[in-house]
């Protein structure tokens, strides 16, 4: 038997990132497994935190009186051998810290919570008891809620001896749960009693007839048996007390699946996706890790591929899981996984309750949902058995946090890819740089599926010059060209996608007189108008203030503002076509739960002739009644200080062009731009990615960027500006003594956006192809980041960061 416990304990720190030792007493012995969460008492004042086991083992170099586990949380392991190994190595590539990577995969509910008292050693007296203890002792001592001589107060005591801080662990609520009933006789016994009150108690002989039908082992509901059998609580309470049957807790799932699907049978595949499926499943088949990129143009039919893959996968008792980017944005493709897989599939979101998550993640953990769809987070899934992995629309930025830790899920996918054995099926019609780059070197298997379901073409895009435009017209957002388009589409009674593109861009209010442009007193960025709330708001904190009629710096009253938002386009839209009906979608039209899905449902239903919106439009939407999609400003991200400025807008521009004709009626697109003759622009006119991945890899070598460079960026923040920079500075030294002179460092510069919710941000970013010494130089740099920490300066390092802003 074990006697020593590893423990990772819930105190993100340097110190803390490797596993304490704890002695295991004898009660616990049979209970402590790898993957549970316990508490122990830690660090001097022997506080009790919760943490989490990672070994086991009967000896230790440790000298000295081990302190004992105090309590196990958890009954079984809810960390898979898997998921384990995956921290770990989490941790060492993100740089974060392993409690960090392990909360990360956990659902909310299962992060353990540590609760502080106070209460008297000694009698006090009355006085201090009113004082200080007012609602009676103990009480909860949580400093931030103390008033300031109550806490001066209870310090002093404390020093006297007087009083003391106790901690509890206190894990927030678990499953839910409702009476479970199942047998406590054999069936002889059960047949006997029947026999005997089957004349005086009818409805008892009835529930001990069904009695003898059940599995001894099962709990079934109580509410279900009085379904099936007709027979009261009241009678299978009285039967529970007779000792016939056993009364016990049984776990309720709550039904996250709000939507009724109907239920879709595979559909014959065209030639390019049998090659694809073929391939793919071949690797299932063999149990054998492959990665594969599935380069599909806009409506080729990739989820198909990874429908019919994901079926076979489960014909051999496998499990799958499916990526996508974002599940609000996604409806349709998540109707169309459940739609094939039924009961089978779990959803994770973050826009599930808390309960809700953590039923849908004891679903997957207990083997019962095999099918897996989520986003980011949901690449933690603790499925067992992985049969394969796909990841649609792989370049979406989505898929790296941009908090710890910083990973990205692609990584993740890669890593359990190798682990079960499986393939990973990373899909989209505008590939990363970094994924089409590695299947040219032939670490992905490439598979092509360059034409459009039924031979349809791609839409005819059209760029409209916006230079001859505003010349003809000053003002609004469109342009002949485009207008006609969409009168023509009205009058046939087809629909259409517009789509403001928000990147870099919003609108802002400005003194015509001075110039001056009302900015966000906590962040360095102008505030955003809002119609629909008149107000001025920051979209980086949250600082709203009242729209300004009168400049604040000059007292001109030819304050107007500037650019365009959804909303204003709306009202634009609707002068143009009175009879037009017109549906917004944009953060603010979405901000309730369930709003984006109710937006594309009514689209769908053909409850509107024109879906207006920003970015989040541009995804996989597949309504066959769409053939005409505008883009109103194509450039406005083509601008922003970021190596990856033309990928995106090339990404952007191509996936939304993707929206129209992909059914029967042919599609037409018109994007209207500043930069006509930029390279991004005019390819994704073409619709040809492979061009724009030979153009842009050309610029990318000639900058020394990814994918021919490796990259990492590290910020410091501060609320004081020359203390972030003096940090980073000293950081620049220390990295310029420690790595060769082939490694690229830029900076340290003040980030493109330099303040941010009151602090100041200043970055440097190192590009390099073999840096042995990087590694160890930020570890170093991470624990010497420990001290200043607690002063409020706050050190990230972002390997491969998705964002240089
Ligand atoms: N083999 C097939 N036969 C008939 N229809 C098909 C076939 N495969 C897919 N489709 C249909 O073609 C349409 C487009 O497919 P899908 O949405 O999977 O495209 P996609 O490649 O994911 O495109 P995008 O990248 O633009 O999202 C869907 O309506 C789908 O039902
Ligand atoms: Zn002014
Ligand atoms: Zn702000």
């Amino acid at each position: 038997m074990a006697q020593i416990g590893q423990i990772i304990v819930d105190v993100p720190t340097m110190q803390t990132n490797e596993p304490y030792s704890y002695a295991i007493p004898a009660d616990l012995e049979n209970q402590v497994q790898v993957g549970m969460r316990v508490t122990v008492p830690f660090g001097r004042g022997h506080r009790v935190v919760s943490g989490v086991v990672v070994g086991l083992s009967d000896v230790t170099n440790f000298d000295g009186q081990l302190k004992p586990i105090q309590s196990v949380l958890d009954l079984a392991p809810i960390l898979t051998t898997e998921l384990q190994q995956l921290a770990a190595w989490l941790a060492d590539t993100t740089y974060a810290f392993r409690i960090t990577c392990i909360q990360t995969m956990l659902p909310s509910l299962l992060k353990a919570q540590t609760e502080r008292q106070i209460q008297p050693t000694v009698p006090l007296t009355d006085q201090e008891m009113a004082t200080y203890f007012p609602d009676g002792a103990p009480r909860a001592f949580d400093t931030s809620k103390l008033a300031d001589t109550t806490l001066a107060g209870l310090l002093r005591l404390q020093r006297a001896g007087k009083v003391e801080v106790t901690y509890q662990v206190t894990s927030k609520a678990a499953a839910k749960t409702t009476t479970g009933i199942k047998p406590a006789l054999p069936v002889a016994k059960l047949q006997e009693i029947q026999a005997e009150v089957a004349k005086r108690a009818p409805k008892q002989a009835e529930l001990l007839a069904y009695l003898q039908t059940m599995d001894p082992d099962k709990l079934v509901a109580q509410s279900q048996v009085s379904h099936a059998t007709g027979v009261s609580t009241a009678v299978m309470t009285t039967a529970a007390d007779k000792g016939w049957l056993t009364k016990q807790p049984l776990e309720v799932y709550r039904d996250p699946f709000h939507q009724p699907v109907t239920p879709t049978k595979p559909l014959k595949l065209n030639a390019e996706q049998q090659v694809a499926v073929t391939a793919i499943t071949k690797a299932v088949d063999e149990q054998r890790t492959e990665n594969f990129l599935v380069e599909g143009v806009t409506g080729s039919g990739k989820t198909e591929v990874y429908l019919q893959s994901i079926a076979v996968a489960l014909q051999q008792h496998r499990t799958a899981l499916m990526m996508v980017p974002e599940i609000a944005l996604t409806p349709q493709m998540v109707n169309r996984v459940k739609a094939r897989f039924g009961q089978r599939v779990a959803v994770l979101h973050s826009g599930l309750s808390k309960g809700e998550q953590y039923d849908e993640w004891r679903r997957i953990d207990q083997g019962e949902a095999t099918v897996v769809v989520g986003a980011r987070s949901a690449i933690f899934a603790p499925v067992r058995n992985l049969g394969i992995i796909i990841m649609d629309e792989e370049h979406e930025s989505s898929y790296k946090q941009d908090e710890n830790p910083r990973y990205h899920a692609r990584d993740v996918a890669l890593w359990r890819g190798k682990y079960n054995h499986c393939p990973v099926v990373l899909g989209s019609a505008t590939p990363s740089l970094e994924t089409r780059a590695r299947a040219a070197k032939g670490l992905y298997t490439r598979l092509l599926l360059a034409k459009r379901v039924n031979d349809h073409p791609l839409p005819t895009v059209h760029i409209v010059d916006m230079r001859e435009e505003v010349k003809q017209r000053a003002d609004g957002d469109f342009s002949q060209p485009l207008l006609t388009a969409i009168q023509e589409r009205l009058d046939r009674h087809e629909q259409m996608v517009l789509m403001l593109n928000r990147r870099g861009y919003s609108s802002f209010v400005m003194c015509r007189d001075c110039g001056f442009v009302l900015k966000c007193p906590n962040c360095d960025i102008s505030l955003t108008l809002h119609m629909d709330t008149h107000t001025m708001k920051c979209h980086y904190c949250g600082h709203e203030e009242a729209i300004p009629h009168i400049c604040p710096n000059c007292h001109s009253r030819k304050i107007r503002y500037y650019g365009t938002g959804t909303q204003k386009v709306e009202t634009a839209l609707q002068k143009e076509f009175p009879t037009a009906r017109i549906l917004r979608m944009d953060v603010d039209s979405t901000r309730r739960k369930g709003a984006h899905e109710k937006i594309l449902r009514q689209f769908g239903d053909h409850q509107a002739d024109i879906l207006l919106g920003t970015q989040m439009i541009a995804k996989g939407l597949d309504f066959p009644n769409v053939t005409l999609v505008g883009v109103l400003n194509a450039d406005t991200a083509l601008g922003l200080p970021d190596f990856r400025a033309s990928e995106r807008t090339f990404q952007l521009l191509t996936q939304v062009s993707g929206r129209a004709g992909r059914a029967e009626k042919p599609g037409e697109v018109f994007i209207q731009t500043f930069n006509p003759d930029h390279y991004a622009i005019e390819l994704a006119q073409q619709q040809d990615y492979e061009r724009f991945f030979v153009t842009e890899m050309h610029m990318r070598h000639q900058g020394n960027y990814p994918p021919y460079y490796f990259a990492v960026q590290l910020t410091a923040s501060h609320e004081d500006e020359a203390t972030a920079a003096k940090a980073m500075y000293q950081i620049v030294g220390t990295l310029q003594k420690g790595l060769s002179k082939d490694a690229i460092v830029l900076g340290p510069t003040p980030k493109a956006i330099a303040r941010v919710k009151r602090k100041y941000y200043y970055q440097v970013v190192i590009k390099y192809k073999r840096e042995p010494q990087l590694r160890p130089l930020l570890e170093k740099i991470r624990q010497a980041a420990q001290i200043p920490a607690r002063h409020g300066l706050a050190i990230t390092i972002d390997s491969e960061p998705m964002n240089f802003m």
